[in-house]
């Protein structure tokens, strides 16, 4: 059987598959376990359900962060095991990248697939902030400016497009894991509290910090750290949401200076389209009026803003004619002094 095409997003948090021949997305989380740090005991969501709960020898290990592999090896064996359900040698693959890294952390996703055992056919990628525009259905030629801020798991993207190519880019690198860790450290400090990164993320994703209540509570469980015993205890919404204002505060300023450095022309057109947000991380209620007050420009959702980058990489492995000159590949011309 002639091999597939698959589109790979791989994220922090969650890896996304797009498999052609199926035309369908799935995800995994972005973890692997291993066994006495030699074997490798479970991969994707397996492996994430073990985090924080697994006996000594085993260890649960992120292998990107910040949008960027990290461990490459682990990052290596988790994708081979992941596709190795299905039909994956042979194929070809187009994977989604952030813009704003070094050309090796480039060249590292383009290793990273065309070096391992699923003998790839070809390895293109494309701009993730492309994908994830068409993905919400710019037409990305047409366009003379637009902004993408993709919300995710490790990072924060900020691209701006204009006429099929990305003008401005700029990659920060917190998301959602670092506003969970900030829940963590204020829950500690305020409360002699200690709480696991999965109850932070619970606490983040039931309050809508981004609305007016300041009543709610959650009960969570954890330890008190004077006792030393575990324990459960009601945390506020308030203390969710003074968590994470900092880190929100520094996303408006990113998007505002950005906004001060786009030429005068690609402003004019940016202003009239607004802003896209994508990525996980827009899920959360309210953060579109949010951002939109606190920039002053229009800012827009779309439905699963997550799967945002791979409805966009679909688009683009099944319309190749119109879209593949937004694909490179890493032997091209440009990136051969890396070889
Ligand atoms: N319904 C939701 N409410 C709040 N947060 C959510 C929701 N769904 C997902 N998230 C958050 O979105 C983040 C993951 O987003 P996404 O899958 O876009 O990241 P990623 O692509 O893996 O990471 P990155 O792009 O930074 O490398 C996680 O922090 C997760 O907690």
């Amino acid at each position: 059987m002639a091999g597939n095409i698959y589109g790979l997003d791989l994220g922090t948090y969650e890896i996304k598959v797009y498999d052609e021949r199926k035309d369908e997305i799935w995800k995994e989380k972005s973890a692997i376990a291993t066994k006495n740090q030699t074997e490798i005991f479970a991969v994707g969501d397996e492996a994430y359900a073990m985090y924080e709960k697994a006996p000594q020898n085993i260890e649960v290990l992120f292998p990107m962060q910040g949008g960027v592999i990290a461990r490459f090896c682990d990052m290596q064996n988790l994708l081979e095991n992941l596709l190795r359900k299905r039909q994956f040698f042979g194929s070809e693959y187009v994977i989604a990248i952030p813009t704003d890294i070094t050309e090796v952390e480039k060249r590292a996703f383009y290793d990273l697939v065309y070096h391992s055992s699923a003998r790839a056919k070809s390895v293109s990628v494309v701009e993730r902030g492309i994908a994830d525009a068409i993905g919400c259905k710019i037409d990305v030629y047409q366009t003379g400016g637009v902004m993408i801020l993709n919300m995710g798991g490790g990072t924060m993207e900020l691209s701006v497009l204009a006429y099929g190519g990305i003008v401005m880019n700029r990659l920060l690198k917190f998301g959602g894991e670092q506003f969970d860790q900030e829940i963590i450290n204020l829950v500690r400090r305020n409360r002699d509290f200690l709480i696991g990164r999965k109850t932070a993320e619970q606490l983040r994703r039931t309050f809508g910090i981004f609305s007016e209540d300041t009543k709610s509570k959650m009960q969570i469980a954890g330890r008190n750290l004077i006792l030393g015993l575990p324990q459960r205890t009601d945390i506020s919404i308030g203390l969710v949401r003074a968590a994470l204002k900092e880190q929100m505060d520094d996303c408006v300023d990113a998007i505002q200076t950005m906004i001060q450095r786009i030429p005068p022309d690609v402003l004019r057109e940016l202003k009239k389209n607004g802003i896209y947000l994508t990525g996980g991380m827009a899920n959360l209620r309210g953060i579109a009026e949010y951002l939109e007050e606190s920039v002053g420009v229009r800012v827009s959702t779309v439905d699963y803003p997550e799967l945002c980058s791979m409805n966009g990489l679909r688009e683009i492995i099944q319309d190749k004619k119109r879209y593949g000159r937004l694909t490179y590949s890493m032997l091209d011309k440009g990136y051969r002094w890396l070889e």
